[in-house]
């Protein structure tokens, strides 16, 4: 039988990954993971203290593992992913080659702030100006979302239950007109 393509979700820190994928993951009656909290499991530890002590780089060494790990699941699930995992050109690849969907959640910056902000648990964003650096991230990002996005789904002014809604048509959408062209394919 013919697997179900992984779903995995990609964005900006605060853009609902998390949150999506969780609706997501019950409307498809998947299971669901979350590349952050794998990689705190394993370590037995919170991202901020693996910060601390490993640097950024140490955390996104344990972010590419994490990734490898969840690409080669056998069931079929949907992931959340950390904002910054397309920064790895290897992360982007295993995205890229896999089968997977790739759902990029946009949000404005303005968003991304609001959404963050009543949360510490994010080292990246315990700066001075936390809308400087979220700014700056995206100008970098946005362009890496949508290399490695199957999708593109807005989630500015939604209530997460609509932004899911939206996500679980446009992947069914995608899916049958992928179908389709397997068929027609098949069919000569
Ligand atoms: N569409 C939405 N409308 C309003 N609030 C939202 C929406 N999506 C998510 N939120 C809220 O924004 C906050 C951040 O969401 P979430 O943790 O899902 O983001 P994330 O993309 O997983 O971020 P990170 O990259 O840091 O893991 C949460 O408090 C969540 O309830
Ligand atoms: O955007 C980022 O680089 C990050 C986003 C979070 O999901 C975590 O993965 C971590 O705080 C780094
Ligand atoms: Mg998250």
């Amino acid at each position: 039988m013919i697997k179900a393509p992984n779903i995995i979700l990609v964005g900006p820190m605060g853009a609902g990954k998390t949150t999506i994928g969780r609706l997501l993951s019950q409307s498809l009656g998947r299971e669901f993971y979350d590349s952050d909290r794998i990689i705190e499991e394993n370590a037995g530890a919170d991202i901020p203290w693996i910060f601390e002590k490993e640097g950024e780089d140490g955390f996104r060494k344990r972010e590419t593992h994490a990734l490898e790990c969840m690409l080669h699941n056998q069931e079929s699930v949907v992931l959340a992913t950390g904002g910054g995992i397309v920064m790895r050109e290897e992360n982007r690849e295993l995205l890229i080659k896999s089968d997977a969907l790739v759902v990029y959640l946009y949000a404005s910056v303005s968003q991304q702030l609001h959404r963050t902000s009543k949360s510490n648990h994010r080292p990246l964003l315990q700066t001075s100006d936390p809308r400087a650096t979220l700014t700056a991230l995206f100008k970098v990002r946005d362009p890496l979302y949508r290399e490695v996005a199957t999708l593109v789904v807005e989630t500015d002014s939604r209530h997460p239950k609509s932004v899911a809604n939206k996500a679980l048509e446009a992947i069914k959408r995608h899916l049958k007109s992928e179908s389709k062209t397997q068929n027609a394919n098949v069919n000569g």
